[in-house]
């Protein structure tokens, strides 16, 4: 018995895009999510996961970043999760666009009162909707084959998840990650209101540069673009994430300063043909 309900389908680059709802047990709240199925093949796709950005939806990677066609070309099956929990009622509830809040989970679990009941969007992604997905689509995908990237605070996610979940994801890759949370007003103002005001200890096990610089598993490439004219650059400390990687000889850090780009989806769809490329030759290893 399917656990999901198709919304919407549409034919594009012989493949579909399709829009699922489900009833997430570990939000506790009904969720939307975007796939993209490429055209059936006798080889079975291989899954590629896609972390959004701070006021994202599952919507605005599948319509703007131009990825469909090179998920097409590569037999990659593309995942687009939302970016928070939906319908449910904060109290209190702060209007900042960088969270706490809606379409700003930080693809972590919180633990304070206030938002732990429906924000634990580390075990939505990297177990719920992931065994959900291979369940829903184990006749299409190879359940062993999955990689993931993102941008901005999916950045921040892609990396936190890949580090913490020891060899869930076969690579990961970013555009433009949040690379030290813990060093950025906004982001640790978040952190501080989903994991305690006071607990350091557990701002740091979703802060990437700390992840990358305490890292101790099997040596790993890390391909991440920056946008030279990123209106957040001074925020996203990608001069920290060189230098956490610098220091630890696991980590083969691609990092590629992109002259005159900014944030925005302009820019990762400039870049998405590599970043699908990249993750297409370390799934087919
Ligand atoms: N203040 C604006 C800007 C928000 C913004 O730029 N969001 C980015 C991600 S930022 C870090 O995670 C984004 O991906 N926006 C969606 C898009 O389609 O561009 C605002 O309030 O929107």
């Amino acid at each position: 018995m399917t656990n999901i309900s198709l919304l919407s389908k549409s034919k594009s680059f012989n493949g579909e895009v399709r829009r699922y709802s489900h009833k997430s047990t570990s939000l506790s709240c009904d969720m939307k999510f975007h796939v993209y199925v490429p055209s059936k093949s006798s080889t079975p796709s291989s899954v590629l996961w896609f972390l959004s950005g701070l006021t994202c939806t599952d919507e605005n990677f599948i319509q703007k970043s131009g990825a469909i066609q090179y998920a097409s070309q590569n037999n990659i099956f593309l995942v687009c999760p939302d970016t928070s929990p939906r319908g449910i009622t904060i109290e209190n509830a702060e209007d900042k666009w960088q969270g706490p809040g809606f379409g700003a989970g930080y693809y972590l679990n919180s633990t304070t009162d206030k938002y732990k009941a429906h924000f634990q969007m580390f075990t939505y992604i990297t177990k719920e909707l992931f065994e959900l997905i291979n369940k829903e689509f184990t006749d299409t995908i190879n359940i062993n084959k999955h990689s993931i990237f993102g941008h901005s605070m999916g950045g921040l996610g892609a990396i936190s998840l890949f580090i913490k979940t020891n060899g869930q994801y076969k690579s990961v890759s970013a555009f433009s990650p949040i690379s030290n949370p813990v060093n950025c007003d906004w982001s640790l103002h978040s952190f501080k209101e989903y994991l305690g005001t006071e607990n350091k200890e557990a701002w740091l096990q979703y802060d990437p540069c700390h992840l990358l610089k305490n890292y101790d598993g099997k040596p790993f490439d890390l391909l991440v673009d920056q946008g030279s004219a990123d209106e957040f650059f001074n925020d996203l400390k990608f001069d920290n994430l060189e230098l956490a990687c610098k220091e630890n000889s696991k980590i083969n850090l691609i990092a590629r300063l992109q002259d005159g780009y900014n944030h925005g989806y302009f820019y990762i769809s400039t870049f998405i043909k590599d970043h699908i490329e990249y993750h297409s030759k370390h799934l087919n290893k």
